[in-house]
């Protein structure tokens, strides 16, 4: 491997090539998209990313803690009220749980957790371990595969109401909500990425971290793509019981 480090210009461009591999592209996800998913598949979905969206906060939170930065902090803690809520707001959170009743899920239900699959919960669990783990600045830049979020936003937004006449429109709004604050995410995350990273090692291995991010979200969809499409989830060959954790707390 050669020593120079590649420019910003080629760094960026570097990042965005990993949006070859981003979940846009995953089999299950593709179904949503192409008006092939069952009511249960999307339901599953949802219920299941609904751990990622409760614990997205947590990650910012400790990047927030690791970061000795007070600029950084200003403005990185935009984040969590995004997902919590301002004060007196309602945030993603909120919205995604009227995603669910959109969908036919119970609020109560997705807060339970109870549908959530081990293997999301690990990918995910994954996510925030590094960020309270990982320096602030490698931990921020693994936020980058927003920059193909909007995109599959976009796709939701285009093809789910004529696909899936059933679901509520309001659900939708968590979509179009995330396309303008994904890009304002990635501005700063792509900022704090292309400062800090200046050696050819460091921009090798900010794009392992990306790799291992696209490997988060996409360990997250194979796991439905078991339970949900071949009809295996944990455990289905002794028993059809949701048997597994629904988390332990520490
Ligand atoms: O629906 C999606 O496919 C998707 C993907 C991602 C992503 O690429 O990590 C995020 C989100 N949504 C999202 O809604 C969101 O708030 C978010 C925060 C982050 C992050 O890493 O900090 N990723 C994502």
């Amino acid at each position: 491997m050669t020593d120079t480090p590649l420019s910003p210009t080629e760094f960026e461009a570097a990042l965005r090539a990993k949006g070859a591999y981003y979940h846009i592209h995953h089999p299950y996800h593709v179904a949503m998209y192409e008006g092939r998913a069952t009511r249960e598949q999307i339901q599953g979905w949802v219920a299941n990313r609904f751990y990622y969206q409760v614990n997205i906060p947590l990650k910012d939170a400790a990047i927030l803690a690791n970061c000795p930065d007070r600029e950084i902090r200003r403005e990185w803690i935009q984040r969590l009220l995004d997902h919590d809520g301002a004060p007196g707001e309602d945030g993603g959170i909120e919205a995604w749980l009227r995603l669910g009743q959109a969908v036919g899920l119970d609020p109560e239900q997705l807060r339970s957790q109870e549908l959530v699959l081990p293997g999301v919960r690990f990918a995910v669990d994954a996510y925030v371990n590094f960020a309270r783990r990982a320096r602030w600045q490698e931990a921020a830049s693994s936020s980058l595969t927003e920059l193909f979020a909007p995109q599959i936003h976009q796709s939701r937004l285009d093809s789910w109401p004529q696909h899936y006449p059933w679901i509520d429109p309001a659900g939708y709004a968590y979509f179009r909500t995330r396309l303008g604050q994904a890009r304002r995410d990635v501005e700063h995350g792509l900022a704090i990425t292309l400062q800090h990273y200046t050696t050819r090692e460091g921009q090798e291995r900010m794009l392992d971290i990306l790799q291992f991010k696209l490997d988060i979200l996409w360990s997250m969809l194979d796991a439905m793509s078991m339970a949900y499409e071949l009809n295996r989830p944990p455990y289905h060959s002794v028993t059809d019981q949701r048997v597994w954790h629904k988390g332990i707390s520490l």
